[in-house]
């Protein structure tokens, strides 16, 4: 099966590379779609370099994202973010996973937009939920139900999400399998 399989899959990544050229290619969705474990797999399948802007927004700033909202507020978390990713998508080509909630900051998204490829990981209600609520580092649901917190932000969110060049359904397959989808459509992807 391996011997069928792996040569294939190494022609659609050699083939997605082609594809992307020197443009980044930027992860968006929900908290919990899978921006970051994903966008981990596929920058090592294209043989690219990996960033993640919650993570480097961590870095620079030696605070927490949980503690970064407690201590400035969210509007402040934008600015910061919004800077952090001018710089990430400086130069190409990168996989840029974000935060879920920078593709919907006007500043941000005009950054994304003109930085790179954006790809768009949607995913249902009970997926994210099933993902989300095993950890508590997600402030914006520290709410009383976050549940029904995660759905508003779908509601609000998901027509912004749209506008993303590339889409793929992220549900509960092997993490492979979305890496493969994810570089299927950047393979196929008729966009200058
Ligand atoms: N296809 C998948 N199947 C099973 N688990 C997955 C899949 N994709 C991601 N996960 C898991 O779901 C959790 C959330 O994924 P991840 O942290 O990548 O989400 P995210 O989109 O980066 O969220 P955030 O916006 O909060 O950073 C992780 O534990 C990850 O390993
Ligand atoms: O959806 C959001 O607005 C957020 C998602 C996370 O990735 C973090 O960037 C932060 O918790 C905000
Ligand atoms: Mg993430």
């Amino acid at each position: 099966m391996n011997d069928v399989t792996e040569p294939v899959s190494a022609t659609l990544a050699e083939r997605a590379k082609r594809a992307l050229g020197k443009r980044n290619l930027v992860f968006i969705g929900l908290m919990g779609a899978g921006k970051s474990a994903i966008g981990r797999l596929t920058a090592q399948a294209l043989g690219i370099p990996f960033v993640d802007s919650d993570h480097e927004i961590e870095r620079v700033s030696r605070m927490t994202i949980s503690d970064l909202f407690a201590a400035y507020g969210e509007e402040e978390f934008r600015a910061l973010e919004a800077r952090v990713l001018k710089r990430l998508l400086r130069s190409g080509p990168r996989v840029v996973s974000t935060g879920g909630g920078a593709y919907i900051n006007e500043r941000s998204r005009r950054q994304i937009k003109r930085g790179g490829l954006t790809i768009w990981l949607n995913a249902e209600l009970d997926v994210l939920w099933e993902r989300v609520n095993k950890r508590d580092t997600r402030p914006l649901l520290k709410t009383e139900n976050p549940k029904q917190t995660l759905e508003n932000l779908m509601r609000a969110r998901y027509p912004i999400y749209a506008e993303a060049d590339l889409v793929v359904v992220s549900r509960d397959v092997k993490k492979e399998t979305m890496v493969e989808e994810v570089l299927a459509a950047i393979a196929d992807h008729q966009k200058a």
